[in-house]
């Protein structure tokens, strides 16, 4: 018997919609994985849509996921579906060195950036992360300016730090350590990326901020839909994305433009501002295509800085000095080294479990804001050479160190970020007493992230001058 296609299709609007919809669910459901055949965390023998499940109770279990991929697929991969995020295939720390050898056409870098960030749609112009200009000018200028920024970046830490914890002598105060330290880092890179007025609007650093968020936020809420639902959807769920870019392109618009302007005379007078968006304009005039010097194009440029400083940077800081408030002894100490940095390289590697690996780290769980340094004290001690020494340094990257990645795509601001958070860690010792606290609030998760405590404060004051 031979069926009419009217015969199966309803004339019904609404029933073929959702016939249509039934269909498009059952097929997303049943459809072959193309994923390889290897173990999945989380899932249960012989269970029905285990991919599914497992991705469920990893999303809600995140630190025993994470550890059963690390500690107990120690020597194959396996993988790792996670909720909001991409499905992992989490690979053995001893095939790090393997991975980083594998070339862009092979594993390529950039494409996993942005489906993990969904920066296609997450950015208001994607051509901002592919064509990514401002990753030569933070490895150029800004690496190499970094000790002639220090009074800089000194001055605006200062600035900012005492205009938000005060100069009250006498009493504690209650004080949010993540936001204080978002707009510390947020005042103080923009201090570098766009020089005094603009780097103290509130406004600015309001957007600037906010999209710092959404980029991670929106794309967390975008994994969560099929990929072929995303572009329908990504208009809503990324329309605070919109607002805030456009919020902070209105504020810098006028000075990009009296730079593009002023560019020559500028330059013939010696009179160039030593900051990033200058050096932006460097590059773009190299470039020799047009889309690198538009106003826009230098904006987002700016404002992409700031998604990838902020957040990390406050992040590091706020690790440490939760650390520091509930260690008394090291308090007493400078402290120089400690990162619980989250993950994010895909092939995945749960860098936080690295981290934590008593191979590497003796007694990992406990703080020892000295462990770097005093293991170069001991090197030079033993008359090991300097280069020996400086694999100790908190940019010397390696498989059992990657809190910046490592290889040939490892973080790029890595030197500016630790030249900035060690002078504000230096600042804040120097000049704050904190109360001590017997318990250090929790770490929690944020999707595949390990965050510092966003929500907890903290009691700080001001040390009175001896
Ligand atoms: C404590 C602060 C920071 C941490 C922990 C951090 C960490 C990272 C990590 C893990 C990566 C990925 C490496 C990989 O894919 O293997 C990365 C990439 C990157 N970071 Fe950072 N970062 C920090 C600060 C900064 C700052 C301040 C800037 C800008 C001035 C920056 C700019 C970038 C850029 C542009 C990339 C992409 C590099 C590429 O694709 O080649 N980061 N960062």
């Amino acid at each position: 018997m031979q069926l009419e296609l009217e015969e199966i299709v309803p004339d019904n609007p609404v029933a073929l919609g959702l016939s249509v919809i039934v269909v498009y669910v059952l097929y997303q459901l049943l459809r072959p994985s193309k994923l390889p055949k290897l173990p999945i965390v989380g899932a249960k023998p012989g269970e029905w849509f285990a991919l599914r499940r497992a991705r469920w109770r990893n999303t809600r279990y995140m630190k025993n996921a994470t550890e059963t991929a690390y500690n107990q697929y120690s020597d194959c991969a396996c993988i790792l579906p996670i909720a909001g995020a991409q499905t992992f295939v989490h690979l053995p720390h001893k095939e790090l060195r393997w991975l980083l050898e594998q070339p862009d056409s092979v594993i390529n870098n950039l494409t996993q950036v942005v489906d993990s960030l969904q920066l296609h749609r997450t950015l208001m112009d994607p051509d901002l992360a592919y064509k990514p200009g401002h990753i030569s000018v933070i490895s150029g200028p800004l690496t190499r300016e970094i000790g002639n920024l220090v009074p800089t970046l000194l001055d605006e830490i200062q600035y900012a730090v005492d205009d938000l914890w005060g100069m009250d002598t006498e009493s504690y105060q209650d004080t949010s350590v993540f936001t204080s330290m978002c707009r510390v880092i947020g005042q103080t890179t923009n201090r570098v990326f766009i020089s005094l007025p603009l780097c103290r609007e509130p406004a600015l650093l309001d957007s600037a901020m906010a999209f710092s968020l959404d980029i991670p936020t929106s794309s967390i809420m975008l994994h969560h839909f099929w990929p072929s639902l995303r572009p329908l959807l990504a208009p809503f769920i990324t329309l605070p994305n919109c607002i805030h870019t456009s919020r902070f392109f209105k504020i810098v618009r006028p000075e990009i433009r009296r730079r593009l302007r002023d560019y020559d005379t500028i330059k013939a007078e010696k009179k160039q501002p030593n900051d990033f968006l200058h050096w932006s304009i460097d590059h773009a005039k190299s470039m020799g295509d047009p889309y690198y010097g538009q106003v826009d194009t230098l904006a987002g440029r700016v404002l992409l800085n700031n998604f990838t400083s902020i957040h990390t940077s406050s992040f590091a800081i706020t690790y440490v000095i939760f650390d520091l408030v509930s260690s008394k002894s090291s308090t007493q100490r400078a402290s120089q080294h400690h990162q619980e940095p989250f993950p994010r390289v895909g092939p995945w590697f749960a860098v936080l479990h690295i981290l934590h690996d008593a191979t590497f780290y003796p007694e990992p769980e406990t703080f020892k804001p000295f462990r770097f340094a005093d293991n170069r004290a001991k090197l030079a001690k033993k008359g090991e050479s300097y280069v020996q020494q400086a694999r100790q340094a908190l940019t010397t990257t390696s498989p059992e160190f990657a809190a910046f990645g490592h290889g040939r795509h490892a973080c790029v601001g890595m030197f500016f970020a630790a030249s900035m958070l060690k002078l504000m860690l230096g600042y804040i010792l120097m000049n704050y007493d904190f109360e001590f606290e017997e318990k250090r609030a929790e770490n929690p998760w944020f999707g595949a992230n390990r965050i510092p405590p966003i929500q907890a404060t903290i009691r700080v004051k001001r040390r009175a001058e001896k």
